[in-house]
């Protein structure tokens, strides 16, 4: 689905992302670790086509199609969509609002995801205005569900979520990957960013890469990749041979 090659990328007068080559197959779900400040959301953001990321050198391939330079309203419209780090608010747009115009007409799920988040009663309230941290995440994750994007990338679900909602999370953001079907019939693909690895025992994951300094540095198994940095932490995926 996604084919990512020397993948190099600008931000202001410093490359942060220096060759990054990621492939990511129909049904598979991807997760993205790395110390703070090491390039991860920088890459969701040059995925999702944000014009401060400025990419010098290397393409990004999506459905077999170069979206290397295609505008971001366009890559949303070719099923690609992400849940922020840091989204904005909204002034003056109801979260409910943003959720019609996001459904493609398919506006009678919207209850029912809304009360799958526990965001029932947000919908007549200004995105994210006055949300806490664990709201605007679930109002993401709302957003994603009702939009039902092909390629699902996710920065950091987990952060400011108390344990009820991540589990609410967590399993809406299963439900979006298709999560309960075969690899071989999913449709959906995803690239989760994680520092705790909490989603993961919501979201089965089957590949896991680790991220330093703006290249990847390491590729395996998602939760030995998880327990190595939890004992040994990051410096021991600099040794890693599966690169
Ligand atoms: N708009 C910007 N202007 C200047 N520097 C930026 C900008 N955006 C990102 N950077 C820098 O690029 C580097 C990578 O940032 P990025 O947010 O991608 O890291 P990250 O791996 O997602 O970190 P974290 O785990 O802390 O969320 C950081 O040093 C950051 O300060």
């Amino acid at each position: 689905m996604l084919k990512i090659e020397n993948l190099k990328v600008k931000v202001g007068d410093r490359e942060v992302l220096h060759g990054i080559d990621l492939q990511i197959n129909d049904g598979e779900t991807h997760v993205l670790m790395g110390p703070n400040g090491s390039g991860k959301s920088t890459l969701l953001m040059t995925i999702m086509g944000f014009g401060n990321y400025e990419i010098t050198d290397g393409r990004i391939v999506y459905n077999g199609k170069d979206i290397t330079h295609t505008p971001i309203h366009e890559r949303a419209k070719l099923g690609i969509g992400m849940l922020f780090q840091r989204p904005p608010t909204i002034s003056g747009l109801k979260l409910g609002k943003l959720l019609q115009a996001v459904s493609g007409g398919k506006t009678g799920d919207i209850p029912a995801f809304a009360r799958a988040v526990n965001m029932e009663g947000f919908l007549e309230r200004d995105i994210n205005k006055g949300f806490s941290g664990g709201e605007i995440k679930r109002s993401e994750a709302l957003q994603l569900m009702v939009q039902r994007p092909d390629f699902v990338m996710i920065d950091e679900p987990e952060s400011g979520v108390d344990l009820e909602n991540i589990s609410l999370m967590g399993h809406s953001i299963a439900q979006l990957l298709q999560k309960d079907q075969h690899i071989v019939n999913r449709q959906k693909s995803g690239l989760i960013i994680t520092h705790t690895g909490h989603i993961l025992n919501y979201v089965e994951a089957d590949f896991g890469h680790v991220m330093i300094d703006g290249q990847i540095r390491c590729h395996g198994n998602p939760r030995e990749i998880l327990n190595v940095i939890k004992v040994k932490g990051y410096k021991e995926c600099l040794a890693c041979q599966q690169i």
